[in-house]
């Protein structure tokens, strides 16, 4: 049944947004998500936040873990400048396959790289297969329990450098206590707590913004 919720968010999107239009899709998937099926998006409210980070940041290369239907994809690549990148990675293959619909559908194929498999795995590679130095932004939305490891991984193969932005969501629902004690405790992030809700509830969570300080 969880499976084929995914089908149902896809099929909400081809027939309520505009192909194309990014706002169309990140409102399709609001509505249908808040008074249809709750998932597991980065959400509105979230969002918000999300946006206005990354607009801080204007990265050129941008790394997302946990791509799940691209729901945040789609929030992160709208608001990339030209010939800027968006890497995003997911390892459950339906899941991946229903974000690259969705990222085609919002028109935004040309600006993002679904990546399947699992995220230990993919960042060893990224260097040699993407070409890239370093990301400037990351938004870490994967399984709790590997945001403390793939933020070591990215630190271990230099794919953070002084100024990158980690940004996670989730840190108090579900929750992520390792990864908090983690940022807030090392010398070598700034960390700041942005609160809002669990998307499409009143429950508290809410994203960390950590700077890596190199
Ligand atoms: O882990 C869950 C979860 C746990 C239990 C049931 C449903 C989802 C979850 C909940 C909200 C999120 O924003 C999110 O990113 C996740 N996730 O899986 O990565
Ligand atoms: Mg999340």
């Amino acid at each position: 049944f969880a499976l084929l919720k995914n089908t149902r968010m896809l099929k909400a999107v081809q027939k309520n947004a505009t192909k194309g239009d990014p706002e169309s899709v990140i409102s399709a998937i609001d509505y249908y998500c808040r008074h249809k099926e709750w998932a597991m998006n980065v959400g509105d409210e979230k969002g918000l936040i999300l946006d206005s980070v990354l607009t801080e940041v204007n990265p050129s290369t941008a790394l997302e873990l946990g791509t799940y239907c691209g729901y945040s994809t789609v929030r992160i690549a709208r608001l990339l400048s030209p010939g800027s990148k968006l890497i995003t990675v997911e390892f459950n293959p339906a899941f991946a396959a229903v974000a690259r619909q969705i990222i085609a559908y919002a028109g935004l194929q040309d600006k993002v790289t679904l990546v399947e498999g699992p995220s230990g795995d993919l960042i060893p590679k990224m260097k040699a297969r993407f070409g890239i130095k370093s990301f400037d932004f990351v938004f870490l939305d994967h399984w709790k329990d590997r945001y403390v490891p793939d933020t070591k991984l990215l630190e271990d193969c230099g794919l953070v450098s002084e100024g990158s932005v980690l940004l996670a969501d989730n840190v108090i629902c579900p929750g992520a206590p390792e990864y908090l004690k983690y940022v807030r405790n090392s010398p070598r992030y700034e960390s700041r707590y942005y609160k809002s809700n669990l998307e499409y509830t009143k429950v508290e969570d809410g994203l960390e913004k950590s700077v890596f300080l190199g």
